[in-house]
């Protein structure tokens, strides 16, 4: 399971989680305006806008999980098993394959209305990257400070839907996802009061009754319900570190500890990083399962005019400040 959202105060962030049972060896990585993209079924793109995310680098090829670009444009990829079906190469059509995708978008667009331009020319096709590395089931959520939108690949074709919500889950489809959100429009972070019978002298025994009734599992229905009201009541202060804090904490209202999630006999999957972009400064914020301690790499202290990938392995071991 996985989670992305986004955030907004002074400036602009999105991030996600990345919930699974092992790690491809994820670096956060910088792809600077002069690497050359050759997209298999595209030509050569040699200059393109720079771009910050989490990837898994084979062969010297980024293959982002999400990403930022230059242009404070957003993108993350989410698992979404058994209902992504990617479509058939087609003549006089610009197909891409599912592994380009980030790039694709994120190297020419500056904006979602751009995006959505880009989308519609757009063929998102299965070829795969490797024999080793086939073929993921994904959905996707583009975002940038004014907008942000949901695209599935589907059998009936691409979907483009608007995301008022600002954050993504992964299945069901991100429609029947908004349509379930109806379920809890009594939820609310004031306490209730009693409509359930006024003969009856009920009353509020605690705080955070408001809530009664948002789930709490690990599921991937009952976490975009559970984050979705999170992220819209997060208030805080404008500044960087507060910003980042509590976007931090807006993920970790579904956050997934090792024990909980039984993939296979003996195997769990957690919340193997948690990400937060300041996508206005372009800089990729994290912390992992093992590592609570934020971690920070900015784009704008690389070379972005240079034409070889920043390659940052994650830092993984715990940092404890001991205090006396
Ligand atoms: C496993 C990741 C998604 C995590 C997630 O959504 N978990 C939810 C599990 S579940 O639905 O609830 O079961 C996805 C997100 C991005 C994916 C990677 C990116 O798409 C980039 C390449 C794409 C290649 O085709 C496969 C390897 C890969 C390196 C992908 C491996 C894997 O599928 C990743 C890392």
């Amino acid at each position: 399971m996985c989670t992305a959202a986004t955030y907004k105060t002074k400036d602009f962030y999105f991030g996600r989680t990345l919930d699974y049972e092992f790690s491809y060896g994820d670096e956060v990585t910088v792809t600077p305006r002069n690497f050359c993209f050759r997209f298999r079924h595209m030509s050569e793109v040699k200059t393109h806008y720079a771009m910050i995310g989490m990837a898994y680098v084979a062969d010297d090829y980024p293959l982002y999980y999400d990403a930022v670009n230059e242009k404070g444009l957003g993108m993350a990829g989410l698992n979404f098993v058994g209902n992504a079906k990617y479509q058939d190469v087609q003549a006089g059509r610009e197909n891409v394959a599912q592994f380009e995708f980030i790039p694709w978008i994120l190297s020419q667009c500056a904006t979602v209305l751009e995006a959505r331009k880009v989308l519609e020319k757009m063929n998102l096709v299965g070829t795969p990257y490797s024999e080793k590395l086939p073929c993921a089931s994904l959905h996707w959520m583009i975002a940038d400070k004014d907008a942000a939108i949901v695209v599935e690949c589907v059998e009936d074709g691409l979907h483009v839907y608007d995301n008022p919500v600002g954050v993504l889950t992964n299945n069901p489809p991100f429609p029947v996802q908004m349509f379930m959100l109806n379920n809890y429009m009594h939820v609310s972070p004031s306490q209730p009061e009693n409509h359930f019978a006024k003969e009856l002298p009920l009353a509020t025994y605690s705080r955070g009754m408001g809530g009664l009734g948002l789930p709490g599992d690990l599921s991937s229905a009952s976490r975009f319900a559970k984050v979705a009201f999170t992220k819209m009541h997060a208030i805080s202060g404008e500044s960087e570190a507060e910003s980042v804090s509590q976007f931090f904490h807006i993920l970790g209202s579904v956050e997934q500890q090792r024990g909980c999630c039984e993939v296979e006999p003996g195997k769990y999957e957690i919340t193997i990083y948690t990400s937060c972009v300041n996508a206005d400064k372009g800089i990729y914020y994290y912390t992992t399962y093992e590592n609570h301690q934020i971690q920070a790499v900015d784009m704008h202290r690389e070379n972005l005019d240079g034409d070889t990938l920043r390659r940052y392995p994650l830092i993984n071991e715990e940092q404890i400040r001991v205090v006396n």
